[in-house]
């Protein structure tokens, strides 16, 4: 990706992002990249000095950086935070660190980064999609099993689709091609050392807050449909899948009764387009002011997280079934990740969409809401769609 010229620098600092993107895997740099829905702007982040801190995300007390949460972060303490030391924007320059930048450069002028690989993949030896699907149907069948026993009412099930990708592929160029092919998603590729390297475009909201306007805001999403050309007005949907929406509404509205939250306005569900994909959508906001809930943002991370869009109702049998049943580590996928305090700002979303990337392979991930009607063949169709928002993107740039 090639950023716009910074206003503010010396020419030799307007060199495009590759070369810090190809130096921070090289040198082990945390960096993240990102761009908000429907902006044009994109960041770049890194952090030069010190480790990467795993902490509790306190919006109230972290610096401006990118939070990183897996799947599995019980109390949030396992989030990882990539602290803004340098921050470039696509549109405005050099926001933060100048001096940092031209010292970062110097040693990339001075290093042959050109040996700089992404991570191996180590973790599954032979690689394939074999018996994939099997797996799959045999998992949504023990989820609807567990389901008609009255374990709980919904579970998230999911899986991993395994992809071949070119020698020396250029992950900017995948991060430009899916900003393009989706404006309306969160765009974002982060590397942590030692830890991945992670792309995706993600649907889903997690936690917005804004200090000037003190808003507080979150997203019920669930239900799935392949995108059609009729005017969204005409989307029918199931009874099943109305139902797993308003399943997730109301797991959030259970949130907000905890803090005794009442003052809220809810609207929708209305059917949004996310790519190739629809689904059903409902907005909640929150005056953080009226209500007197300046703390609101880290509180309902907390409460929210892991979402009944991600994990199940209730909470805590749903993550058992996962966690003993899907037979593989989630990772990052189905965490949460974003920047946060930047000008008074905190855009955290669900990590769906998304892939962990290696040398020549990726790990894509996908999964869905089951519940006591769910069709195990029409569950694995629904992972392949989804699959398909990163897969259509890759496919058309490699
Ligand atoms: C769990 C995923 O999607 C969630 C978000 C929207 C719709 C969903 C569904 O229809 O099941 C899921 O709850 C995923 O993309 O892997």
């Amino acid at each position: 990706m090639k950023s716009s010229p910074p206003s503010n620098l010396p020419q030799h600092l307007t060199r495009d992002w590759q070369s810090l993107w190809q130096s921070s895997l090289y040198m082990q740099i945390p960096v993240a990249l990102w761009r908000l829905p429907n902006s044009t702007e994109k960041h770049f982040i890194a952090q030069r000095t010190g480790a990467t801190k795993q902490c509790y995300p306190n919006l109230a007390e972290l610096k401006s950086g990118f939070v990183v949460s897996p799947f599995h972060n019980p109390e949030l303490q396992q989030t990882y935070f990539i602290e803004s030391q340098i921050h470039l924007s696509s549109l405005r320059g050099c926001l933060q660190g100048e001096a940092l930048l031209e010292a970062w450069i110097s040693e990339i002028n001075s290093t042959d980064t050109s040996g700089a690989l992404l991570p191996q993949f180590t973790e599954n030896q032979d690689f394939s999609n074999k018996n994939c699907r099997q797996k799959h149907l045999d998992l949504v069948t023990k989820g609807v099993q567990a389901i008609q026993a009255g374990a709980f009412e919904k579970v998230v099930l999911s899986r991993q689709k395994f992809i071949d990708l070119p020698e020396n592929y250029d992950v900017l160029t995948l991060f430009e091609e899916l900003s393009q092919a989706y404006p309306n998603a969160f765009i974002s590729l982060f590397s942590l050392p030692s830890v991945g390297v992670w792309l995706s475009a993600t649907p889903e909201t997690l936690i917005s807050t804004n200090e000037n306007t003190h808003t507080f805001r979150t997203v019920a999403l669930a239900g799935t449909q392949a995108r059609h050309d009729k005017p969204l007005s005409q989307t029918s949907w199931t009874q099943k899948e109305i139902e797993e929406q308003a399943l997730v509404c109301r797991y959030i509205v259970g949130c907000f009764k905890k803090i005794r939250l009442r003052e809220y306005t809810e609207t929708g569900p209305r059917t949004v387009p996310a790519g190739n994909l629809l689904h059903l959508r409902s907005d909640f906001e929150v005056d953080m002011l009226d209500t007197n809930f300046p703390t609101l943002g880290t509180t309902m991370l907390e409460l929210l997280h892991p979402t009944s869009a991600v994990c199940g109702m209730p909470k805590i049998p749903a993550t058992a079934f996962i966690l003993e049943n899907e037979g593989y580590n989630r990772g990052f996928y189905s965490g949460f990740l974003g920047p946060v305090n930047f000008e008074g700002q905190s855009e955290i979303f669900v990590h769906l969409r998304c892939m962990q990337l290696f040398e020549q392979k990726a790990v894509l991930y996908a999964g869905g809401g089951v519940t006591a009607d769910s069709d195990p063949e029409r569950e694995w169709q629904e992972t392949e769609l989804k699959c398909q928002t990163l897969g259509k993107v890759i496919e058309k740039t490699f």
